[in-house]
């Protein structure tokens, strides 16, 4: 049985489908990658699925068979499924070990014991340094706040976590450091579904990739076969490029 699963699943924004008919699902500890070009319905989906903030506005999605689509949004987080902002969504004012204690009390469900061990694993698993982590999350470097991003998400247990745009303003190197930061969550047991326009890091990590269009599932399949495909091409480069 899929972990992650969705049924025809639509959106509509007035006579804007941002969603048409998608349907796929995702096995448990699998990292499984989404790209399309700006506007394709990327971070839709994403909100449909956590229900923040909208639910769909037809169709089924399925969390180990149990349908999540109807639940408020605190459940559906608490039923296994966190997910990431293309911006800063940290508390600026807490230190880093604050944030990922908060989200270990919240969204791990922990007692104030539990969590601060939960806060202190996950920072040394995501290797931010001792001497960083009592800094407010705004002093933090932009390397240092995806550190503490992801460290936030392990300590809250999800079954399921979805990056939205992970590697938003990371130099060339840094992709790497996020490479090994998705192996890392992936490790801990973690089903990962990441969002990316950085292609050779979504190459890099997938297991099997997506690509959406104009809300519409276009590709799917192992990386290799997704580049390859020429709807892909065409969807990025315009059908003049696609043939050159
Ligand atoms: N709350 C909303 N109200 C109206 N239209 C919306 C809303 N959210 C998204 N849309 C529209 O739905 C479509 C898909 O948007 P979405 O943000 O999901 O695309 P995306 O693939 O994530 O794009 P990007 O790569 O730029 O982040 C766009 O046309 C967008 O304008």
């Amino acid at each position: 049985m899929p972990l992650l699963e969705m049924r025809q699943v639509t959106r509509r924004f007035g006579a804007l489908l941002a969603l048409d008919n998608v349907s796929f699902s995702v096995r448990k500890s699998e990292i499984f990658g989404i790209a399309g070009p700006n506007g394709s319905g990327k971070s839709t989906l994403f909100n449909v699925i956590t229900g923040i903030p909208f639910p769909p506005s037809e169709g089924e999605i399925l969390l180990a068979g149990k349908p999540i689509h109807r639940l408020p949004p605190h459940q559906i987080s608490r039923a296994g499924i966190l997910r990431t902002f293309q911006k800063d969504a940290e508390f600026a004012t807490l230190s880093a070990r604050e944030n990922v204690y908060a989200s270990a009390v919240y969204c791990g469900r922990m007692t104030s014991t539990e969590a601060k061990e939960a806060a202190d694993h996950a920072l040394d698993d995501v290797s931010l340094k001792a001497e960083r982590r009592a800094k407010a999350a705004s002093d933090l470097s932009v390397f240092e706040r995806k550190q503490l991003m992801i460290a936030s998400a392990i300590a809250g247990r999800p079954k399921v976590l979805l990056l939205d745009e992970p590697a938003a303003g990371l130099t060339k190197p840094e992709v790497t450091g996020l490479s090994d930061l998705i192996f890392t969550v992936h490790r801990r047991g973690i089903t990962v579904v990441l969002i990316e326009h950085v292609l050779p890091l979504l190459l890099n990590v997938s297991e099997r990739l997506m690509i959406l269009n104009h809300g519409a599932i276009i590709a799917s399949g192992s990386p290799a076969e997704v580049v390859r495909n020429p709807e892909v091409v065409e969807a990025y480069l315009g059908k003049r490029e696609a043939r050159l």
